[in-house]
C-alpha cells in the first residue's frame, strides 16, 4: 500500500484558492475519482507554483502529468541539453531545483555534505531568478546533470504563465518560499520512495544498486533534518490526504 499525502499553503496576496465544482488540480484515486480539487486564481502574470519531496518521491511524474492538465503535453527545451531537467509545455515551465547545486556530485563528496544539505544549494541564485521569471524576465538557468553529476552550461528560460519549481527545496529559504502562489509537498513512505528511487535511478542515471542503498542511507538524517523533520519549512497548515491501495 502506499501512502501519499499532500500539504498545500494557502495562497499569498496576489491569489486565492477555493474548491470549484469542477477540478481543476487534484489527485487522481485507483478508482478513477478526484479529490481535494482547487481552483488557483491570480491577478499577476505568472503564478508560482513550488513542489517539494525527497529524491524518488515522483514529483517529476507527478508534474510530466499536471502540466497535460494545465494545457499541452510537455517535452524538454528543443534543441536544448538532452539531458535538462526542465519541462515546458503552452502554459507551463517546470524547473527542478537541482539545477541550483551548487556543489557537484564530486565537491559534494569533497566536502562530506548530501545534496540535501543547504550547503550544497545556492538558494540566493534560486531566488534571483524566480524572482526573475515571476517578474518576466528570462534567465539563464544553471542545469545539473543527474547523469554525470556535472554542472552543465545554462539554459535559457523564458518566464511562463505557470512556473512550477520542483525539487528538495522550494519552501526551505524564506525569500524563495514568499514568492510561491501555492505550494504541495508530497510525502511518500520510505517503502515506497526507496523503491522508487532504486528502480530510477538504476534505468535513467546509471548507479549500481549498491551505491543508492549507501546513498540512502546518508540521506537519512538529511531528510530528517531539513525536509521530513521540518514541517514549517517545507509544509503548509491544510493538508490532502491519498491513499492507494
Ligand atoms: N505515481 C506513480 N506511480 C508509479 N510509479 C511512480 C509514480 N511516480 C513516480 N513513479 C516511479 O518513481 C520513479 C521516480 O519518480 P520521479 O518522478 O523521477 O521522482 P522525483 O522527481 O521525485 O525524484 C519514476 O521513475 C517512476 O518509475
Ligand atoms: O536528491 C536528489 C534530487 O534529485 P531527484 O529528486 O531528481 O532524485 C538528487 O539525489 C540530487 O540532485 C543529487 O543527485 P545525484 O543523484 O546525482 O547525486
Amino acid at each position: 500500500m502506499a501512502v501519499c499525502t499532500v500539504y498545500t499553503v494557502q495562497a499569498l496576496s496576489s491569489c486565492s484558492i477555493s474548491s470549484p465544482t469542477k477540478t481543476h488540480m487534484g489527485l487522481k484515486t485507483k478508482s478513477g475519482r478526484f479529490r481535494g480539487g482547487y481552483k488557483i486564481t491570480c491577478s499577476g502574470d505568472t503564478i508560482v507554483i513550488g513542489l517539494a519531496a525527497d529524491s524518488g518521491c515522483g514529483k517529476s511524474t507527478f508534474m510530466r502529468r499536471l502540466t497535460s492538465v494545465f494545457g499541452g503535453a510537455a517535452s524538454p527545451p528543443k534543441g536544448g541539453n538532452p539531458d535538462s531537467n526542465t519541462l515546458i509545455s503552452d502554459t507551463t515551465t517546470v524547473i527542478c531545483l537541482d539545477d541550483y547545486h551548487s556543489l557537484d556530485r564530486t565537491g559534494r563528496k569533497e566536502k562530506g555534505v548530501t545534496a540535501l544539505d543547504p550547503r550544497a544549494n545556492d538558494f540566493d541564485l534560486m531566488y534571483e531568478q524566480v524572482k526573475a521569471l515571476k517578474d518576466g524576465v528570462a534567465v539563464d538557468k544553471p542545469i545539473y546533470n543527474h547523469v554525470s553529476g556535472l554542472l552543465d552550461p545554462p539554459e535559457l528560460i523564458k518566464p511562463p504563465k505557470i512556473l512550477v519549481i520542483e525539487g528538495l527545496h522550494p519552501m526551505y529559504d524564506q525569500r524563495v518560499r514568499d514568492l510561491l502562489d501555492f505550494s504541495i509537498y508530497l510525502d511518500i513512505s520510505n517503502e515506497v520512495k526507496f523503491a522508487w528511487k532504486i528502480q530510477r535511478d538504476m534505468a535513467e542515471r546509471g548507479h549500481s544498486l549498491e551505491s543508492i542503498k549507501a546513498s540512502i542511507e546518508a540521506r537519512k538524517p538529511d531528510f530528517d533534518a531539513f525536509i521530513g523533520g521540518s514541517p514549517a519549512r517545507c509544509r503548509g497548515d491544510a493538508s490532502w490526504s491519498l491513499v492507494l491501495k
